[in-house]
């Protein structure tokens, strides 16, 4: 099989980045066919927190980089480059910690990657072919975590909040958003955007023919 092509698709939290590559899996899964295109996610290399107790677990800074095991995650990228099968970290938001599934994840012609931090990290920015940033503003990715944590993460509104003004803004501007400067593909208006959606299909399309140029 030829090597995979690695698109990173990062931005703020509830800028869209899941919607959008899930968008674009759900509309080449079936022309790309079998080991076509596939998404690999960021939040599954949060650490493992199961020595911690819950009200440990709710004190963690999640959007800084610490939090992340991105070293695991730079392992793995490197080898499904070299079309090796890895077992996902399978991560859960309402224990804030890893469940004691993985996820066997076999290499694809095309790997998305989605996550927050993707950028701010040199060892990853170098495993990516294409890097997309997800450039929605912050007021419109507040209102919609809101209602997504509620309803997906078993969250309150205090606690969205609180999060929200203690570590989700700060951390944006220390590292999400000064690590724009490094994307190739600057998306705005989110996840629904159709013609970036329809430009990077179209991209994708071209790249399953070709060997990729590394
Ligand atoms: N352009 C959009 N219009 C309306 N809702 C959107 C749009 N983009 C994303 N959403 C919704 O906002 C929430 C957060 O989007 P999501 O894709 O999960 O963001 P991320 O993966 O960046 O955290 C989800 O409920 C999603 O359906
Ligand atoms: N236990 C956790 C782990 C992460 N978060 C938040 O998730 C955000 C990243 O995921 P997105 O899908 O929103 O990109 C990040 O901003 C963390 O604050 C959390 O709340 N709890």
């Amino acid at each position: 099989m030829m090597k995979p092509t690695i698109i990173a698709i990062a931005g703020p939290s509830a800028s869209g980045k899941t919607l959008f590559a899930q968008t674009i899996h759900d509309e080449l899964v079936d022309e790309l066919g079998e080991n076509g295109i596939s998404i690999l996610y960021e939040d599954a290399y949060y650490r493992d927190q199961s020595h911690l107790t819950m009200a440990e677990r709710e004190q963690t800074n999640y959007d800084h980089p610490d939090a992340f095991e991105h070293q695991l995650l730079n392992k793995h990228l490197s080898s499904l480059v070299n079309n090796e099968t890895i077992n996902s970290p399978v991560y859960c938001y309402k224990t804030h910690t890893r469940t004691n599934e993985t996820r066997e994840f076999t290499p694809t012609k095309i790997i998305l990657v989605e996550g927050i931090l993707l950028l701010s990290n040199i060892e990853l920015r170098d495993r990516f072919d294409i890097k997309v940033y997800m450039d929605t503003p912050l007021d419109i990715c507040l209102i919609r975590r809101i209602k997504r944590d509620l309803i997906e993460r078993s969250r309150s509104v205090e606690s969205v909040t609180n999060q929200y003004l203690e570590t989700v803004r700060p951390m944006y501007y220390q590292f999400i958003e000064p690590s724009k400067a490094w994307a190739d593909i600057v998306i705005t208006r989110g996840g629904k955007n159709r013609m970036a959606i329809e430009v990077l299909k179209a991209k994708i399309r071209q790249l399953s023919k070709l060997p990729p140029q590394h």
